[in-house]
């Protein structure tokens, strides 16, 4: 028996999970949250116990400092050697990584030069990689990329109609993100119709702080909402979603703004926080919108506007769909949400039961009983994958 640590650094968050191996039992699983803001939260449960912690965390250097002491000082292990794999999550691979990759002095110096193509997030991967070598060099340690699962994705959804020389200069192109996660729900979602994923026409929309939508068309990507970078597509907590280029050249005149200035709005004062002038936070907005406030209640509308184009634009682009998919903070917990999504969608033959609607962060069919189009709930599961990956790449390099 050996231990096996997946780690997953988000926008905001640092989430990990510890498992038994080969059993996959959760031994210790936790998240910290709010890192960067005045407060943070630590949460982590192991051994039917809870640990929580209210500090500021002044970046994802602290968080990850922290998770590697509370793993010993709460008990979660003796000593570092009892975990003898790690799989870190990272957003940008680029075209260079179309599968996830065991961790070298090159592979770093990859993910280190891929860095612009995930600023929010590849930077703080990146310290997790060093963090956990530094304390655990024994460890067989693999990369998982987010953007791995798109690597293939068709050149006509994947390429802008800009200059084609761009894409072959610099890269230019949709690489997009949450790979993990379409894969683990897409693979889901294929068990509980119980139809094979390659016979499948799925939308897999995971809605969280950051928030994607994909068309996974027989068992691949097809086409996916975020872009180069992890700002496109619909809106986020923060993040503006897809906008109008000569918009952003525009206020940057306007405003005597450089083009840095403008990216970091665009990624950290748009989305629910720019519109509703209030809170990222989708929880905030709906208590606000159902208080009569306008900010807050014309975000929501753009939010639940953005998701129900992306739905109708994949549906055509694949010539129908089977399931749509709802994952991540918002889409595994939100009723409401999940409710206004597919209002009015009966055209599509997507339709829900609001009483099924009533549940959060399970496994369920959400459909009406004369949906021709299945609507389901499938929390993610990103960890679950990166540690199968473990096992997977162990073997092939044995
Ligand atoms: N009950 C809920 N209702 C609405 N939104 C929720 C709820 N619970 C969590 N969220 C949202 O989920 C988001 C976090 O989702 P998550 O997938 O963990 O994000 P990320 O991985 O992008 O950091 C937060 O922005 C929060 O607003
Ligand atoms: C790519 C991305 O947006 O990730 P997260 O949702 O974890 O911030
Ligand atoms: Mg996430």
């Amino acid at each position: 028996m050996s231990k096996s640590i997946a780690v997953n650094a988000g926008s905001s968050t640092l989430k990990f999970k510890l498992f038994d191996m080969p059993s996959e039992e959760v031994v210790a699983e936790g998240t910290i949250e709010r890192i960067g803001e005045k407060m943070g939260h630590a949460k982590i449960k192991y051994a039917g116990q809870k640990h929580e912690d209210d500090q500021p965390f002044g970046d994802h250097g602290a968080a990850i400092k922290y998770l590697l002491d509370q793993l010993i000082a709460l008990g979660i292990v003796q000593n570092y050697d009892e975990i003898t794999a790690v799989g870190h999550r990272v957003v940008a691979g680029g075209e260079y990584f179309k599968d996830s990759a065991v961790i070298t002095d090159d592979v770093i110096k990859k993910i280190d030069s891929l860095a612009e193509y995930a600023p929010l997030h590849d930077p703080a991967e990146l310290m997790g990689i060093k963090a956990f070598r530094k304390a655990l060099p024994n460890a067989f340690a693999i990369a998982v990329f987010d953007t791995s699962f798109h690597a293939e994705m068709p050149k006509k959804n994947a390429l802008y109609s800009i200059p084609y020389e761009w894409y072959e200069k610099y890269g230019a192109r949709k690489y997009g993100a949450h790979g993990t996660s379409h894969r683990y729900v897409a693979a889901q979602a294929a068990k509980m119709l119980k139809k094979p994923l390659e016979d499948l026409k799925l939308i897999t929309m995971h809605i969280g702080a950051g928030a994607s939508i994909t068309a996974v068309k027989n068992g691949k990507s097809f086409d996916t909402s975020m872009g180069f970078t992890p700002l496109a597509g619909i809106t986020m907590a923060t993040r503006s979603g897809d906008v109008d280029p000569s918009l952003v050249a525009f206020v940057e005149e306007k405003a005597g703004m450089s083009s840095d200035e403008m990216i970091d709005t665009l990624n950290h004062k748009s989305g629910l926080l720019g519109i509703s002038e209030l809170s990222p936070d989708m929880r905030d907005i709906l208590d606000a919108a159902d208080k009569g406030n306008e900010k807050a209640q014309l975000a929501l509308d753009i939010y639940v506007n953005r998701i129900k184009r992306y739905i109708g634009a994949y549906i055509a682009e694949m010539d129908g769909v089977d399931a749509i998919v709802f994952t991540a903070g918002v889409g595994e917990n939100s009723i409401p949400v999940r409710k206004l999504v597919t209002d009015n969608l009966d055209c599509f033959g997507i339709k829900i039961d609001q009483e099924k609607n009533q549940c959060r962060g399970v496994e369920r069919d959400l459909s009406a009983a004369d949906a021709k189009v299945k609507t389901l709930l499938i929390p993610t599961n990103e960890e679950l994958m990166i540690v199968r990956d473990i096992e997977r790449l162990k073997k092939e390099a044995k």
